[in-house]
């Protein structure tokens, strides 16, 4: 059984970034990730209803977020959490770097637990070392990983885990036997990107351009193949927040 996944409509991005599609804007047949997703695996990563159906085990319980820097993946999933608390729960990584101000939330600084796992570069290498991690990377001079112990916290509660990683974590889950399902938001152009980021005033201008070269190389990724199940173009919020939630509601 094939499902079929859409490819974003087409993008204001300039043509060396522009996401395209040998197969225009037809359905494209993802039957060889899909047989990967139906392996044998964790039960609960399977199977929402803790039966193996033939719909719901197209439905894996792991989604992976990923995007720019920037995109909007925070506030959208900020939403999507506060919408349904019982129903999804997003997995909280590990960094190396410091706690920095939210977002649109003038003096809060993000917390540890909450936003993040701060901790220092010893503790994060003995983790690598332990094999903890089941994806982890470095972007810019900071390290970011997500642990076994998050995700199996998040399965014995019974709830879909959401994972909002980057490029290289991608690739990690992508070659791994985790049966994920993948989800990319894509800003409408660079330039909007560098607005965002400008704007949420939460970077200096060397973080600004790290993070703005770390976005061509992500797009460049996401339209080199067919990484993602699905890509948001977040240009209007409210568009862009039905189409991450129809997606992660797939089957449940
Ligand atoms: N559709 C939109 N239109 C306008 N502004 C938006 C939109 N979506 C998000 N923003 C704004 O863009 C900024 C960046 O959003 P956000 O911090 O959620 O990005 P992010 O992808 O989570 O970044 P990071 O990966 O660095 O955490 C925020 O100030 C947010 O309010």
């Amino acid at each position: 059984m094939q499902r079929q996944i859409f490819l974003a409509r087409s993008l204001r991005f300039p043509s060396s970034l522009r996401f395209s599609s040998p197969f225009g804007g037809l359905p494209l047949h993802r039957s060889a990730h899909l047989e990967r997703s139906l392996s044998p695996f964790h039960p609960w990563l399977a199977s929402p209803s803790g039966k193996m159906s033939a719909d719901t085990r197209m439905i894996s319980r792991l989604i992976v977020l990923s995007g720019p820097s920037g995109v909007g993946k925070s506030t959208i999933k900020d939403r999507l959490m506060s919408e349904y608390p019982d129903k999804f729960e997003f997995s909280v990584s590990h960094t190396t770097r410091a706690p920095r101000r939210k977002a649109n939330v003038s003096d809060a600084l993000e917390q540890d637990g909450e936003d993040y796992w701060f901790v220092p570069m010893e503790r994060f290498d003995a983790m690598v070392a332990n094999d903890e991690f089941v994806e982890h990377a470095v972007f810019g001079r900071n390290k970011y990983g997500t642990s076994k112990a998050a995700i199996e916290k998040i399965a014995d509660a019974g709830r879909v885990c959401l994972l909002d990683i980057e490029m290289e974590g991608v690739k990690q889950i992508r070659n791994s036997t985790l049966p994920a399902r993948f989800l990319f938001v894509a800003p409408p152009s660079v330039e909007v990107l560098e607005g965002r980021l400008r704007g949420r005033a939460t970077d200096d201008e060397d973080s600004i351009q790290r993070r703005l070269d770390q976005a061509k190389r992500e797009i460049e990724y996401a339209n080199s193949d067919a990484v993602h199940d699905k890509i948001v173009v977040n240009d209007d919020l409210e568009t862009a927040y039905r189409e991450v939630r129809d997606f992660c509601l797939q089957g449940f």
